[in-house]
């Protein structure tokens, strides 16, 4: 089968010479494990370092890129020493917020050269499903997102779910739409979830699910429903060697892979 345009297939690259070394941080983890199979198989990338909690970082084993997918609390340290190497970084831990970016302007500041890429989620499914929510919000009245998730993850709502909502806000204020409406003045347990931006988010967590999310866009006598099923964590494995093969080519900080791809609009954060 012809390898598609983000396929993790070693065949397209077969005629490279050069090979990148990649190291892997959280690399005992679920999504640490699969990307050390995704650049083991792959031709053209070399694994040259494998960490996880408490292991010493070091050089990196001379990684040329490192792929970060660890915990919120850890991310911003592992990827700061990282810089400070002089290394690129992808990185797929969630809980990137302002501040936790702003942190990065220092050691990037320092290390100009250096690409840093933070991807709320590599699938190319989840990433046209973040874009068609954003370009439909502004036709619809009402939005909610619901993000579903297998029970072991720690973090609510999901780093993709807080994206979309984010990216909705904005576009929902361009447009000059006011708050969803809602008649709710009694919610004692918290039925009605939270909210990102002022977008209402509701987290599900569910024995043999991935990754999941629906968009719900209502208007008068109408419901969109964008959804996005990663059943497996391969699906996410195009998405990071992609930003593996390219990250060297965009030096300094970018916040989400659709930069990557073409698909980058001037409401992004
Ligand atoms: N961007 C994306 O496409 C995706 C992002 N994620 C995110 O990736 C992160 C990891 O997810 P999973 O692999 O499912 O979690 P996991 O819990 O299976 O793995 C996390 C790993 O990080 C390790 N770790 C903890 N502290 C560390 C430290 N200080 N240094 C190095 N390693 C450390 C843990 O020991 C564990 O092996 C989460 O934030 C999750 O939301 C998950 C799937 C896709
Ligand atoms: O923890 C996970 O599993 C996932 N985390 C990311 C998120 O929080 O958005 C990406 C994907 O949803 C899987």
């Amino acid at each position: 089968m012809a390898p598609g345009p983000l396929s993790s297939s070693a065949g397209r690259y077969a005629d490279r010479v050069e090979t990148t070394k990649v190291a892997v941080i959280g690399a005992a983890g679920r999504m640490g494990a699969e990307v050390c199979r995704a650049v083991t198989a792959a031709d053209d990338l070399e694994l040259v370092g494998s960490y996880d909690q408490g292991d010493e970082l070091g050089d990196l084993g001379g990684a040329d890129v490192v792929v970060e997918f660890s915990v919120p609390a850890a991310s911003p340290g592992n990827v700061a020493h990282c810089i400070e190497q002089g290394v690129h970084v992808v990185v797929g831990t969630t809980g990137w917020d302002d501040a936790r970016l702003s942190a990065l302007e220092e050691p990037l500041a320092a290390h100009p050269e250096v690409g840093v890429l933070i991807a709320p989620n590599f699938a190319i499914g989840a990433i046209l499903m973040m874009r068609f929510a954003q370009q439909a919000a502004r036709f619809y009245e009402s939005v909610e997102v619901i993000e579903l998730h297998h029970p072991a993850k720690v973090d609510a709502p999901s780093g993709t779910a807080a994206r979309t909502a984010r990216l909705i806000a904005a576009a929902r204020s361009d447009a000059g739409l006011g708050d969803v409406p809602d008649a709710t003045t009694q919610d004692p347990d918290g039925a009605r979830g939270g909210r990102v931006d002022g977008i209402p988010v509701h987290s599900v967590r569910l024995r043999g699910l991935v990754a999941h999310q629906e968009v719900l866009l209502g208007g008068e006598g109408e419901l969109l429903t964008l959804r996005h099923d990663s059943f497996d964590r391969s699906s996410f494995m195009p998405g990071v060697l992609e930003g593996v093969r390219h990250v060297g080519d965009h030096p300094g900080l970018t916040v989400g892979l659709e930069h990557y791809l073409g698909l980058s609009s001037e409401h992004d954060g």
